[in-house]
């Protein structure tokens, strides 16, 4: 299950996606009619035609990457099982309701559906919403398969071992620095899923001191996929840095941001620089036009010489390969990989 994106470039579809998207309590987790006036009166008539012609940049001929992308890697794991491999949004299409209808209808002795959220970390805007909403579909229709979770993947070994050789041809050139630019969050959203109340953005270096409050901390589940790449490919610190893009409103997002901290690089003698965006598993709009055009550009103006963008693991078949074991683990009776 992935994000989803509109069903075309079209302002109108541009705005029913992002009317869908930013309605969601999850995302913009304000009380319903101030999220309405918010929403459908100010952010998306402002924002929707700036969004369409983001997703004109890159559109595939066969439509949206992320869906295209996830199509492909949805196709290359049903290639390893006899059992249906079926591709599912959160937003717009394919929806959970008719994902799960058809699965029901075309396997009627199905006993048991594993989700797998296709986030590395957990957040409330991404991977909480995902898995509730097609919890809520599957409850809906009373279906009588079991639905079961694949948790956030931030810190398997598998995941970074698969993260840390799509980046490592990367690493033979010379290079300055490279930016780990994780998608960004109110710090609100962090506060709000502390399940302690009292850890996240509250104790000195949080996300560094042991806590329950991990378990569903996305700034502490990026910052450990950070550490643990650079341990995998022994990249030396001072190379290395960690910053959030995507921010969306005036409310404070997590720091430092990718968009402010680029223009300051090069003054700092980084010239060459190496992007990648652990976040996402699948490019999307938020790599391929904030990132690899948008991001490029902001860095190469303020003096930067070289931008390198290291594309998401998409269909790799290392990537694959560790989706596969995944699945295979669980239908093996391994419960390691699921969400409690
Ligand atoms: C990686 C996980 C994601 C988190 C966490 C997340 C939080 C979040 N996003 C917005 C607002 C927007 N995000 C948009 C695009 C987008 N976001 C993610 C992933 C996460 N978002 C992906 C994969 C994509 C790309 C979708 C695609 O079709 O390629 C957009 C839409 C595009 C735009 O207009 O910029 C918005 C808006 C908020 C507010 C938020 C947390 C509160
Ligand atoms: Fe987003
Ligand atoms: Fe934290």
């Amino acid at each position: 299950m992935n994000l989803g994106s509109p069903d075309s470039t079209d302002v109108k579809d541009v705005k029913r996606y992002l009317n869908e998207f930013l309605m969601d309590g999850r995302v913009i987790d304000k009380p319903f009619l101030l999220r309405t006036l918010l929403v459908r009166g100010i952010i998306v008539p402002f924002r929707a035609k700036n969004s369409a012609e983001a997703y004109s940049k890159i559109w595939m001929k066969e439509g949206s990457p992320l869906i295209v992308i996830s199509e492909q890697l949805q196709k290359a794991v049903q290639a390893n099982f006899e059992e249906p491999v079926e591709l599912v949004m959160r937003y717009q299409n394919p929806s959970a309701a008719s994902v799960l209808k058809k699965l029901h209808e075309e396997n009627p002795q199905l006993k048991e559906i594993l989700l797998l959220p296709l986030y590395p970390h957990y957040a409330m805007s991404s991977y909480e919403t995902a898995v509730e909403d097609i919890k809520h579909q599957h409850k809906k229709k009373n279906y009588a398969s079991v639905l079961k979770t694949i948790k956030p993947f931030y810190n398997n070994e598998q995941f970074i071992y698969a993260l840390s050789e799509s980046i490592k041809p990367y690493l033979q050139r010379d290079y300055d620095k490279i930016l780990f630019s994780y998608h960004g969050l109110p710090q609100r959203h962090i506060r709000k899923s502390d399940i302690t109340g009292q850890h996240c953005l509250q104790v000195n270096r949080c996300c560094h001191v042991a806590s329950p409050a991990h378990k569903f901390c996305y700034r502490h589940q990026t910052i450990v996929t950070t550490e643990l790449v650079a341990k995998a490919l022994n990249i030396p610190e001072e190379k290395i840095e960690q910053t959030y893009q995507s921010r969306l409103g005036k409310d404070p997002w997590l720091l430092p941001s990718t968009q402010e901290r680029l223009p300051d690089l090069p003054g700092e003698g980084i010239k060459r620089l190496l992007v990648v965006c652990p976040a996402f598993v699948s490019d999307c709009l938020e790599t391929l036009e904030e990132i690899a055009i948008q991001a490029r550009q902001i860095f190469l103006d303020a003096g930067g010489e070289s931008f390198e963008f290291i594309p998401c693991m998409n269909t790799q078949p290392l990537w694959v390969q560790t989706v596969t074991n995944w699945i295979k683990d669980y239908f093996n009776g391994s419960t390691e990989m699921l969400f409690e």
